[in-house]
């Protein structure tokens, strides 16, 4: 047995108690390291989403809304993803997407802040986040500067009081690097102004500390890490002390203090259930809530410990196996969410020779091959024989086949 294999296999008995793994259906031949794009599917969510169909939608028809609790999912789902990020219940609604989420929340603080102008994001940030501040502030006639995160501190004290939000990723998606949630949040509240955290690559794997960072609001997807399913809803988190003065600006029935009354008027629910908007997507809520399972009785900290030893193993064994491609990813465990991105000029097609192989990641332009360590379900032995199949691929120079040069639609 090699040196590698033999750690591997101490590392695995040693984050034994936060294997999830026998929960997962993933097929024999695959390594899955796209599980901060679409998490892998549960047990448990393939056999809830059926039930919903068929029992539930099939059986107790409209009666669901009332004998299944479907109108409380939202906020029951809520709380539990709330949970998992740091959230005291009452906090975290799950509703639409995270592109619509984000709306909502970008328009809604900035109302909060009469008389300031400007909207602080990051230029590398996901596009969605980048056009839907762009939008949002356009109607309410704001400016959004584009300020790398690790200059934002910076910025926000010279913007001062013309500063209504800062709003940035907690994870870079394409990089992966962690940022301080905390401390950001801080040098806005310093100004006076507001801060959300899009955490779409960090809900379920880092201990995200929403209420104990101070955060404001936050955003983040349900198909992720916590393995909602495609499409999952996202969910969408405001402060408890922001809750009276949060005034969407999508004031749909579902968010009305009393839906059932038909009121012409619209009056907004006291609680987070004001950031609802229409009726949600029942079959892929309660699939969400399913998946949510897996971490039952696991402690954040611990699955962040996993995580860490995961993606740290795995640079490990690159550096081992000769792989000396430039890291997009912070190799400081304090500054490296879940995911390992590495750069390569023929990444797209490095990608797909990883791919041909089992190897699930994906790419990102310009020149990322991106490979996220979904902890739940991922093992060291995992990791090392990913480790060989990029090696392998280097090696041999698989991505020069013009087979794998060939763009999808969807990368
Ligand atoms: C950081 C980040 N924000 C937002 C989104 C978009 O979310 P949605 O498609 O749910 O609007 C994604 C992924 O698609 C993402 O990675
Ligand atoms: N949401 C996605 C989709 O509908 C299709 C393909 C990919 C996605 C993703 O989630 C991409 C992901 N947010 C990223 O970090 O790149």
């Amino acid at each position: 047995m090699s040196d590698l294999t033999e750690r591997a296999r101490q590392l695995d008995a040693t984050h034994a108690h936060t294997d999830r793994r026998s929960q997962f259906r993933i097929p024999e031949d695959v390594i899955y390291l796209d599980g901060n794009s679409l998490g892998a599917l549960s047990t448990a969510a393939a056999e809830t989403a059926a039930d919903v169909v068929s029992r539930q939608w099939g059986g107790q028809l409209i009666r669901a809304w009332n004998e299944s609790d479907w109108w409380g999912a939202p906020e029951r789902v809520g709380d539990t993803i709330g949970a998992l990020v740091g959230a005291a219940p009452g906090q975290v609604v799950v509703t639409d997407s995270t592109s619509v989420n984000l709306f909502k929340v970008v328009v809604a603080a900035s109302r909060m802040r009469p008389g300031r102008s400007t909207v602080l994001t990051d230029p590398d940030s996901f596009p969605t986040d980048l056009y839907i501040t762009r939008s949002a502030a356009d109607l309410l006639g704001l400016t959004v500067e584009l300020v790398p995160v690790a200059e934002a501190a910076g910025r926000i004290a010279e913007l001062g009081s013309s500063l209504a939000l800062a709003s940035y990723s907690h994870v870079d998606y394409r990089t992966g690097e962690l940022w301080d949630l905390e401390a950001l949040t801080r040098a806005a509240h310093d100004v006076g102004a507001l801060a959300c955290w899009d955490l779409c690559h960090s809900a379920g794997v880092v201990p995200v500390g929403l209420d104990d960072g101070g955060a404001d609001f936050a955003i983040g997807c349900g198909y992720k890490y916590l393995s909602g399913g495609p499409g999952a809803p996202s969910f969408v988190y405001v402060a408890q002390r922001h809750l009276a003065d949060f005034d969407s600006p999508l004031t749909g029935w579902q968010g009305h203090a009393s839906p059932f009354a038909m009121s012409r008027d619209y009056e907004p629910a006291a609680s987070i259930t004001r950031a609802r908007v229409g009726t949600a997507p029942l079959i892929s809520l309660l699939t969400l809530e399913a998946a949510l399972t897996a971490f039952d009785g696991l402690d954040l900290q611990e699955v962040r410990r996993r995580s860490l030893s995961l993606t740290g193993f795995f640079l490990e064994c690159l550096g081992a196996l000769g792989v000396d491609l430039p890291l997009a990813t912070p190799r400081e465990d304090e500054h490296r969410g879940s995911q390992v991105s590495l750069r390569h000029p023929e990444a797209y097609a490095v990608v797909q020779a990883l791919i041909a192989r089992g190897v699930i990641g994906d790419f990102r332009e310009p020149d990322i091959v991106r490979l996220g360590f979904a902890p739940l379900y991922l093992s060291h032995a995992d990791a090392l024989a990913a480790a060989e199949h990029v090696a392998a691929v280097l090696r041999d120079k698989e991505y020069e086949r013009p087979e794998f040069r060939t763009r999808a639609a969807v990368t």
